[in-house]
């Protein structure tokens, strides 16, 4: 351990926990807890608010918020702290499922609304505020889709747009010194098999390089809104045969694979709010929706255990669903109906509370 790593963002910093998520759990997990006679978890749920969890910039109308929590940390005069956010807002969003569909579309004019009132107005933002550093992740699923589902027409159809509109995003962002941005790059069990990972990381740096590399970009947000252990002495049934079954094995080998497509020293954020209990209730790899038998995992925070890993984080906040079960809603996803999602569960987004107790129940450390 110990190994250096300079430049990490989030060394010396804690990550800003944001009111959004705390307003859930105080407004909707506690309440339902205490009517429930469960006042031992209505108090460790008062806990998991403190716990910092990515802002998801998931439509225009969340875009505001950013200039409301950046204030409050001026205001407030905080110190050495980082916030989180996520960039998650392309025409076509989520092209190989159903359950995450966004506001834009292609046909809809999208690809010039995301540039001027998605882009832009976090951009403007952002460098209103040229003393509070921020980490970007920038659009979950979007590259990873890329690679693994060009066969799917909405994805094949959206390729160009995808790749255009985040290279001007990473572009954009890459001129203001107080952020740091981390390319979405799927997880383990998604680029990680030896088909995937040479042209996944053949993407990354044509994207990189199409935004001009800026120096503000440091590598890869992993394992988004998904469950895969940091580090497993045996890789889980469900993950067989893939050798890069967790995501220190998986960044690792996707660092040497960057390296050797010219981008080289990158540096990696890894999701672990839902990756605490495992083997997790996974039947198989790709089962993405509202996983059975999972928990709360490792608390945000910089690790020195291993040079590429600039921080575990929580992105997905745990108790938003991924997906609504229910087959008759314009967003249903197969995936979210199968034995190992648990149901019923609402649309994707918005609160989960079943799925909170699980993973509260389950959660490791624990915060009962
Ligand atoms: O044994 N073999 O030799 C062999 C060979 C090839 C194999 O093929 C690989 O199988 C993998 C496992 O199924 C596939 O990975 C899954 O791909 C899905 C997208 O298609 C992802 O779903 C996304 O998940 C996101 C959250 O993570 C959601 O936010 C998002 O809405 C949702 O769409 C799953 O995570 C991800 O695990 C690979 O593509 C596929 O190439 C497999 C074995
Ligand atoms: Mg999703």
């Amino acid at each position: 351990g110990g190994a250096s790593n300079t430049n990490n963002p989030f060394a010396g910093r804690t990550q800003w926990a944001n009111p959004y998520y705390a307003s859930e759990v105080s407004s909707l997990a506690i309440p339902s807890l205490i009517a429930a006679g469960n006042t031992a978890l209505a108090s460790a749920a008062a806990k998991v608010a403190q716990v910092p969890s990515f802002t998801w910039l998931d439509t225009r109308a969340k875009v505001p918020s950013v200039r409301t929590y950046l204030q409050s940390i001026k205001d407030a005069d905080t110190k050495n702290v980082i916030v989180p956010l996520v960039v998650y807002d392309l025409p076509e969003r989520d092209c190989a499922a159903a359950a995450s569909n966004g506001e834009l579309s292609l046909a809809n004019n999208g690809s010039a609304i995301y540039q001027s009132d998605y882009i832009d107005a976090i951009y403007t933002i952002l460098a209103d505020f040229p003393d509070i550093p921020v980490a970007l992740i920038i659009e979950p699923d979007s590259l990873a889709n890329l690679v693994t589902n060009s066969n799917v027409a909405k994805c094949s159809n959206a390729a160009s747009a995808y790749k255009t509109l985040i290279a001007y995003a990473v572009k954009k962002f890459g001129a203001l010194s107080n952020v740091a941005q981390y390319l979405d790059g799927g997880h383990g069990g998604w680029l990680g098999w030896p088909a995937n990972l040479p042209p996944a990381a053949q993407l990354f740096a044509q994207i990189r390089q199409d935004a001009g590399s800026p120096a503000n970009l440091r590598g890869l947000a992993t394992n988004v809104a998904n469950y895969n252990a940091w580090s497993i002495a045996t890789c889980p049934s469900y993950t067989t045969p893939n050798p890069n079954c967790d995501e220190k094995r998986y960044i690792d080998a996707m660092a040497s694979a960057l390296d050797g497509q010219g981008w080289s020293n990158t540096h990696y954020i890894v999701d672990q709010g839902r990756s605490g209990k495992q083997p997790t209730g996974q039947i198989q790899q790709g089962d993405w929706c509202n996983a059975l038998g999972t928990g709360f995992g490792t608390r945000p925070g910089t690790t020195p255990d291993d040079a590429n890993l600039d921080a575990f984080v929580w992105v997905k906040p745990g108790g938003e669903s991924d997906g609504t079960s229910n087959t008759s809603s314009a967003r249903y996803d197969y995936h979210c109906g199968q034995s190992d999602a648990l149901q019923p569960a609402p649309e994707a987004g918005t609160w989960f509370q079943a799925y909170f107790v699980q993973l509260l129940t389950n959660a490791n450390p624990s915060f009962t």
